[in-house]
């Protein structure tokens, strides 16, 4: 028999893809497709899929659980006949993943007096929300200083102040997508970034609800190219450290065990960056550690509830709550229990993001279940609302292959300096759905900037002569990525190209170019 791998001898791969995310498989499968067989892919996690994770919760009728997807849950903007589609919703048709859409006017508004009707702000709150559109048009083709998104809604008209009603429209609106309340998120990026899913696809969110779970589509992609227990694939591996130059790449695990690569990706969220879990030998350039530490990740909660019957309107799917005195505090509940959905399941579960996350992430379960028990006895007085059969939520911000949720690009906030995030160190490099400039936050950043990253590599390895395109739409050059070691703070219109990060026109209209 051959002799075991001594502890100090490494495993020598040509690419090693630290993360098993949408980000690592597809750019696993990137890899793949240019001819690039010899990778190594890692993750923490006893599963693939990263952030796509679901659980088992509550009782269907015949006493087996359900499942929810406790992380990423809709595709976000499909696509239109014969025009652009959201490369996720084409994957979640071809593995048949179960969906339904989601309909946001089926909403009902509420307060702590019950059902109250303030559902006309969502106009006064749509209306504003097309000026500032065009104000991040300005910016974006006069080089203009960007703002905050506060500030942007506050020229546009929209002060909700101290009316509690309207700031749970606003949290309804903005919050709820990007998990950063509007001063803290970036006006020219929240909007363009809204824009290249919604505009540019369609913009419809479906929510997906296949009991194998949303990752099914991740598996499904893997499993074209690896085979059953594929040396390539290593699970319950936690990285430590990396120690990268520009001939090569060694990365070592937690138990001692080691990959010496030619090239490696990181995937890892920025939470995971921000939190100097994993080390870098030598440390990160300052123009890279500047990026990584402005960049924020944000905090979206679920917390899931299964009680013995239906007691709000099974035809309704949203029920908004605006808090007396607590902005974002238990304010979107959403049932599962409808059709479409998971029909008579007499489940409905609460989002909370930001602050009211980590308040809730760090408090036991009771606390958490009796203030949600509170509020839904303020919504529907009438009703008798009993303990649930099974409550359960994760803790996003604690989670150390995590640290939140997904990013959301802050005030102050550059073009180059995101490129920055982007950029390769050497034969280090980065993806994920933070280092997506036109669609971070979502599942398609992270399937682009993995697809990227790994056509890049490939287009190093495989040498100048295979002519490798290193992007299917453009014809940007295979290698290292553009990075900015001074910044001056602003980016003119013709910045806004390929080489930052950038290949789709920010000029969207509903499903073209306008
Ligand atoms: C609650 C929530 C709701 C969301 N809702 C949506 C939605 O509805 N629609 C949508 O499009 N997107 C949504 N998202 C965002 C979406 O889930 C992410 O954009 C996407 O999954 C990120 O993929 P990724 O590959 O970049 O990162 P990840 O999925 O985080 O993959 C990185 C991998 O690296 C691994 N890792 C980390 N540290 C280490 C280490 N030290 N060693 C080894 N491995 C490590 C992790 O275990 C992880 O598997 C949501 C996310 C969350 C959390």
């Amino acid at each position: 028999a051959p002799a075991a791998p001594r502890a100090d001898e490494c495993r020598k791969t040509k690419v090693a893809i630290l993360g098993a995310g949408v980000a690592g498989i597809t750019a696993a499968q990137a890899l793949v497709n240019a001819s690039v067989t010899d990778f190594i892919i890692v993750d923490r996690n006893d599963y693939v899929g990263g952030r796509v994770k679901h659980t088992e919760f509550g009782k269907k009728s015949d006493g087996t659980p359900y499942t929810i997807e406790l992380g990423a849950n809709w595709v976000q903007g499909l696509g239109t006949e014969g025009g652009p589609e959201n490369p996720i919703w084409t994957l979640a048709k071809k593995y048949g993943l179960e969906n339904t859409y989601s309909n946001y006017s089926s909403i009902e508004t509420y307060d702590e007096e019950g059902a109250a009707d303030f559902g006309t702000l969502f106009d006064d709150m749509d209306a504003a929300y097309s000026i500032a559109e065009q104000d991040a048009g300005y910016i974006l083709t006069e080089n203009l200083q960007d703002t905050s998104m506060r500030a942007a809604f506050s020229v546009a008209g929209w002060k909700p102040k101290k009316d509690m009603h309207a700031q749970a429209i606003e949290w309804w609106y903005w919050d709820w997508e990007t998990a950063y309340p509007p001063e803290q998120s970036g006006f020219l990026y929240g909007i363009t970034g809204y824009n290249l899913t919604f505009y540019q696809w369609s913009d419809e969110n479906n929510f997906v609800i296949d009991q194998r779970g949303f990752n099914a589509f991740i598996i499904g992609e893997m499993n074209e190219f690896l085979t059953e227990n594929d040396p390539r694939l290593m699970l319950n591996t936690m990285v430590k450290s990396i120690a990268y130059g520009p001939e090569g790449v060694n990365v070592t695990f937690d138990d001692g065990g080691c990959i010496e690569a030619e090239h490696a990706i990181v995937t890892f969220s920025i939470g995971v960056l921000q939190n100097d879990i994993v080390e870098f030998e030598p440390q990160l350039p300052r123009w890279k550690r500047e990026a990584i530490e402005q960049y924020q990740m944000g905090t979206y909660t679920k917390v899931f509830f299964q009680f013995n019957e239906t007691f709000w309107d099974p035809e309704t799917q949203y029920f908004l709550y605006a808090d007396a005195n607590i902005r974002g505090y238990y304010p979107v509940w959403q049932s599962l229990s409808g059709p479409g959905f998971h029909e008579g399941s007499n489940i409905i579960f609460v989002t909370v993001v930001g602050p009211q996350s980590y308040r809730i992430e760090e408090q036991p379960d009771e606390v958490t279940k009796a203030e949600c028990l509170e509020v839904l006895r303020a919504m529907f007085p009438d009703k008798e609302i009993p303990e649930p059969l099974d409550f359960k939520y994760p803790r996003w911000s604690t989670e150390e292959w995590a640290f939140g949720s997904y990013s959301n690009w802050p005030v102050g906030m550059t073009l180059e300096k995101h490129q920055n995030l982007r950029a390769n160190v050497d034969r280090l490099w980065f993806a994920g759905e933070g280092t997506s400039a036109q669609y971070f936050g979502f599942l398609q950043g992270a399937w682009y900037e993995g697809r990227d990253v790994a056509q890049r590599i490939a287009g190093l390895l495989n040498g100048p002569d295979e002519k490798v395109q290193c992007d299917n739409d453009t014809t940007i050059d295979c290698g290292p990525m553009a990075k900015y070691e001074v910044l001056h703070g602003t980016t003119s219109l013709e910045e806004f190209n390929v080489m930052n990060g950038w290949p789709v026109s920010s000029f969207l209209d509903y499903g073209y170019e306008a």
